[in-house]
């Protein structure tokens, strides 16, 4: 099981699409978290959903988990996307989020919150950090079945956007 995780506005969907589109059996989170939603959380626009259970009840499979919680399901592998976080502000624009939670996210990309939760979860060699700042989702796509493959190896840690962390704010 491949994980692709992530901060909202990274890419996940777009490039899980893709994936699926190429043949790949895809699963997307926000499908399997309906029966674990504790509350919805208005202020924030999200749901709150039971995690601990989430992952408990989890049936691992051959395909793709696609979601901003794929990391903690217990994966083969682990794809983390990325996305600079003033342009993963302007993607998040479209959204019309409170200013709050697209700051929030922001700063999360800034500070690798993701990326750090990843590496609790998973060894070091099961781990494929992918910058999508200037690529497309078709070399996302690419470059996730490459490592699917074996032909690109695991790798992190190259990315540093501390400059970033008062976007939005
Ligand atoms: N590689 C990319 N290059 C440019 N724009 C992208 C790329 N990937 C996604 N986008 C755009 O960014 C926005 C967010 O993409 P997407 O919904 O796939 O993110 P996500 O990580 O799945 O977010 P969420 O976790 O909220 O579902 C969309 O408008 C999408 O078209």
């Amino acid at each position: 099981m491949i994980g692709i995780t992530g901060t909202p506005g990274t890419g996940k969907t777009s490039v899980a699409v893709e994936l699926e589109r190429r043949g790949h059996r895809v699963v997307h989170l926000k499908d399997t978290v309906q029966p674990y939603i504790i509350e919805e959380d208005c202020d924030r626009q999200t749901m709150v959903v039971d995690v601990d259970r989430w992952v408990d009840e989890f049936e691992p499979f051959d395909g793709i988990i696609e979601g901003h919680l794929a990391h903690l399901l217990p994966c083969d592998r682990v794809v983390v996307l990325r996305c600079r976080p003033d342009i993963l502000a302007e993607r998040l624009a479209p959204r019309d989020y409170p200013q709050e939670k697209v700051a929030e996210n922001a700063e999360a990309e800034a500070l690798d919150v993701i990326l750090i939760e990843t590496l609790e979860e998973h060894p070091d060699d099961q781990i494929l950090e992918v910058d999508t700042t200037y690529l497309s989702v078709h070399e996302c796509a690419d470059r996730i079945e490459q490592f699917i493959r074996g032909e690109v190896p695991p790798s992190y840690g190259s990315i540093d956007w501390t400059d970033y962390l008062e976007i939005g704010r």
